[in-house]
């Protein structure tokens, strides 16, 4: 299911959206000692990750992550891990802890493995997850054209796998979503007009594989809070 926030304006979404996080992350902290996000790359998070990067938490208690990563060299600019350290391990939250998912030069079934075997033990399940979406309706890099979006949303998918999309750059890795759908607290971030259609266009229909974020709308239990600006 889904619940739909519309904001006046992108910056008060970004204000509102990184104000919902930080009191999630500080409760986790206060609970359980620890606390972990997982977030999206793209264009529509960097006002976010600069409101919630200047947030006053206990950021050394605190490990970011990415529910997805372009297999590319990290100084790369169109790598997510870059965008990451750019735009939210900045300030206050220079301090964080980050998961890297892009270990090593290929991505091998063994560095597919250490890297199951150390998220499972780091990172999973998220308190906090930030989905963005393409206008394919793919979320994180669940990618409808892909051979892989079976497996990718299998029940029985690992944590990590192998994702090569037809539609988009680079080889990915991404959290498959039987793990993301496990996070205490979705978000889906999106702005634009079009995005709006997308959305429309994923609730009105039931095709998991041709529109991937319907898994999440669409989860019984999992509520997915929606956050929209023009
Ligand atoms: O690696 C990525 O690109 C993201 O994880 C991807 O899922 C992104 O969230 C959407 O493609 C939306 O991207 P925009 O915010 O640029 O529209």
């Amino acid at each position: 299911m889904h619940q739909l926030h519309e904001f006046n304006s992108r910056e008060l979404l970004d204000n509102q959206l990184a104000d919902k996080v930080a009191n999630i992350l500080e409760t986790a902290v206060k609970l359980r000692g620890k606390a972990s996000i997982a977030v999206s790359g793209g264009s529509t998070p960097k006002g976010f990750f600069s409101v919630l990067s200047k947030k006053s938490l206990p950021w050394k208690q605190i490990t970011v992550t990415l529910a997805d990563e372009r297999w590319v060299d990290i100084n790369d600019d169109a790598s997510n891990t870059k965008l990451v350290h750019q735009n939210l391990l900045q300030n206050n939250a220079l301090e964080a802890n980050f998961f890297h998912i892009k270990q090593g030069d290929l991505l091998s079934s063994e560095v597919l493995a250490d890297l199951n075997l150390a998220a499972g033990t780091t990172v999973l399940p998220f308190d906090v997850l930030i989905l963005g979406m393409g206008e394919d309706g793919h979320t994180a890099s669940l990618f409808p054209c892909s051979n892989e979006i079976h497996s990718a949303l299998s029940k029985d998918a690992a944590p990590l796998l192998k994702v090569v999309p037809t539609t988009a750059p680079h080889e990915r890795i991404t959290f498959s979503y039987a793990y993301l759908a496990q996070s205490k607290n979705t978000f889906l971030h999106i702005c634009g007009q079009g995005k709006k259609t997308v959305l429309d266009q994923a609730l009105a229909g039931d095709e998991i594989t041709e529109m991937p974020i319907r898994a999440f709308l669409q989860h019984p239990s999992l509520t997915t809070n929606v956050y929209w600006a023009e």
